[in-house]
């Protein structure tokens, strides 16, 4: 488990430095999806791995305790056993990375996952007005609290829009910097809204900021902006990362979400991953998959490479 980034003084000169090559980001981003496709056991065995790297999702107003039970329960047993008995991985006992849910759902989901057996996963919130963060700054970070007192460990917060477009990144800074403090032991994910940052310096400088305010993980969008996680976005973010990493020594998770649906774009997301930072950020804890329904297409592509066929949907019931 890498150390978790305290964070670091605000360096103005440092996020002014800042410029993004834009024909040259764009050709590499189109380049992933195509030049790297993984086949057979190979792609089976990275199917697997994005599944362990699921925050599995539901962020909606009719979310209520039965379907988060029915979340956790699926959390738990992310591929129907007799699939995962045929690919013989009993032993790995596979789970989702995290299951995330709104603030008012977080009991629940702690609950659920205790009554399963299963609290060795962690319980996700999204907080601070998600997912506009229109909120005062006061309201937001109690609801930070608030979830941490009741069972999350993992807090995901977006970024004040209004200040990062007016250029005020230590207004930025200066409330990320209390929203870790308002996690305590939580680890902190912040969420950009890259759809809302108008272009890609400003994506960049906003993983800066939020990588020196002390976040664990910086995380593309909420899933709830006209543009969510693109590849285009993702190399700046993770691009940011790594030049993070060479000046502090401290390694930042990444988490796109948004829009993410087929096994196919999981492993691209991982390709990405593994070609720009290393196998180490090819795992849950410095990788995760914002998903509500990219699980179903996995189970789907793993079902087909066992039986040879896609499954009817009364095949994969809990999908
Ligand atoms: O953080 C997770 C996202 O809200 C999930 O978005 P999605 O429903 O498009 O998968």
């Amino acid at each position: 488990m890498a150390a978790r980034n305290p964070g670091v003084e605000f360096d103005p000169s440092w996020i002014q430095s800042v410029h993004v090559n834009l024909p040259a980001t764009k050709r590499r981003a189109e380049q992933l999806g195509i030049r790297r496709t993984v086949k057979k056991h190979y792609q089976a065995a990275w199917e697997l791995r994005a599944v362990t790297c699921i925050d599995l999702t539901t962020l909606a107003g009719d979310d209520t305790l039965s379907n988060v039970n029915r979340l956790c329960f699926k959390a738990k047993n992310p591929v129907m056993r007799e699939l995962i008995k045929a690919m013989d991985v009993e032993d790995l006992g596979i789970t989702v990375g995290a299951v995330c849910v709104y603030p008012n759902r977080v009991a629940d989901a702690v609950r659920s996952l205790k009554a399963a057996g299963a609290s060795h996963i962690p319980v996700a919130s999204v907080a601070t007005g998600f997912p506009c963060g229109q909120t005062p700054l006061k309201t937001r970070l109690e609801e930070i609290r608030l979830a941490v007192e009741d069972g999350a460990r993992e807090i995901d917060i977006v970024i004040n829009r209004q200040m990062a477009l007016t250029g005020d990144w230590k207004g930025v800074y200066d409330e990320v910097k209390m929203m870790k403090e308002a996690c305590g032991e939580a680890h902190l994910k912040t969420i950009l809204a890259t759809g809302e940052l108008g272009n890609l310096v400003n994506v960049y400088k906003a993983s800066l900021v939020c990588m020196m305010a002390g976040a664990d993980f910086i995380k593309t969008s909420t899933g709830k902006e006209g543009v969510n996680a693109t590849l285009m976005v993702g190399l700046v973010m993770v691009r940011a990362i790594r030049e993070y990493f060479e000046r502090t020594g401290y390694k930042i998770g990444f988490k796109p979400a948004g829009g993410i649906r087929s096994a196919k774009d999981a492993c691209t997301w991982l390709s990405l991953m593994k070609e720009e930072l290393g196998d180490e950020w090819t795992r849950p804890d410095l990788f995760r998959l914002g998903a509500s329904s990219l699980l179903i297409d996995i189970e789907r592509q793993l079902f087909h490479f066992v039986y040879g066929r896609y499954a009817a949907s009364h095949e994969i019931p809990m999908s």
